[in-house]
């Protein structure tokens, strides 16, 4: 694998989920491979798993891990070309991602979108940027337009716990009182249509996520009718695509409780965290048998792990 920006650079999925579980059986089998290479871990916005799992997941393949948080502690960038540098931002793109990839082998990014300019998002301008200006593999934290580092964790997760060939799994909309993004439903999306899984979306109308990503994946306006018979509830809260980051409806009966549980194949209920709890999800839910959102966590370590052990083969 040359770099992971989204899940196309995944050929064989199949092939990558197994290997990710095999390394989850024997994290440290590999641990001579990324001995004496960096990866350097950027940040523009917080994060919790993303950071820890990829750094255990680095770690555990022999390699160093610089971490740097450009919202706090890194120089304010200058993505734009040709601007005249006398206000906030302090160093260009073309230096940094330069100097940066002398220092690691690796770059991991995470860069959330801006919400209110759908262009300048849909270019994905700060991944590719550091791809154009930096000479190292390029791994996506989460960017503007995806998360394909959570989703391959989904996949994982799904995999290890289906009872059945083909399992109904279903991506709902829940009620959030800020604008979000859409990576992570876009990235779950496009994985789902890769897998042998029988995949619907539920939103209130109106919530059309990217068509260009949803594709001919069935969209169903009534919850409860999407959830009937399912074996996997995965929930995600994002702002309106068309009317771009706005929160148009906050409606709390798309909450998840035991009541949108009842009338599914005592399905497991998905998230990748951090959920507020009784806005997405009420306690009753998240709190039972049926939530496998630790394992989900778990799981990012693996995906970030086989993804890293296969760029850095690519490298050698
Ligand atoms: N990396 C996982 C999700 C990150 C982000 N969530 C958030 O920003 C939650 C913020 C809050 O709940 O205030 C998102 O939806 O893409
Ligand atoms: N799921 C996920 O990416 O979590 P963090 O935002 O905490 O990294």
């Amino acid at each position: 694998m040359k770099e992971y920006l989204d899940i196309s650079d995944i050929n064989n999925l199949h092939e990558i989920i197994d290997e990710a579980i095999s390394l989850k059986k024997a994290p440290y089998s590999f641990e001579e491979l990324g001995k004496h290479k960096t990866i350097g871990l950027l940040f523009f916005n917080s994060s919790l798993r993303t950071r820890l799992s990829t750094q255990k997941a680095a770690q555990q393949l022999g390699m160093h891990c610089i971490v740097i948080n450009f919202g706090a502690d890194a120089w304010g960038l200058e993505f734009e070309d040709g601007t005249v540098m006398n206000g906030s931002t302090t160093e260009h793109i073309k230096e940094a991602a330069a100097v940066i990839s002398q220092y690691c082998d690796i770059i991991a990014i995470r860069a959330f979108p801006t919400l209110t300019d759908k262009e300048k998002d849909l270019s994905e301008h700060v991944l590719n940027n550091f791809k154009k200006y930096g000479s190292v593999p390029i791994v996506n934290m989460e960017s503007a337009t995806a998360h394909p580092l959570q989703a391959l964790a989904d996949a994982i997760t799904i995999t290890e716990l289906k009872k059945t060939a083909k399992p109904k799994v279903v991506l709902s909309w829940a009620p959030h009182p800020k604008a979000l993004p859409h990576a992570v439903a876009n990235s779950f999306t496009k994985m789902m249509q890769r897998m042998d899984v029988d995949f619907v979306i539920t939103h209130p109308e109106g919530y059309e996520l990217n068509p260009e990503v949803t594709k001919d994946t069935p969209i169903v306006y009534d919850q409860e009718e999407a959830f009937k018979d399912a074996d996997f509830i995965y929930v995600k809260n994002w702002s309106n695509y068309k009317e771009y980051g706005k929160v148009v409806n906050n409606d709390p009966s798309w909450t998840i409780s035991n009541k949108q549980m009842a009338v599914t194949n005592n399905a497991k209920f998905m998230h990748c965290l951090p959920v507020r709890r009784n806005v997405i999800v009420a306690d009753e839910v998240i709190d039972s048998d049926a939530s496998v959102v630790i394992e989900q966590a778990n799981n990012r370590t693996y995906s970030a792990q086989v993804v890293l052990k296969r760029i850095l083969e690519h490298l050698k």
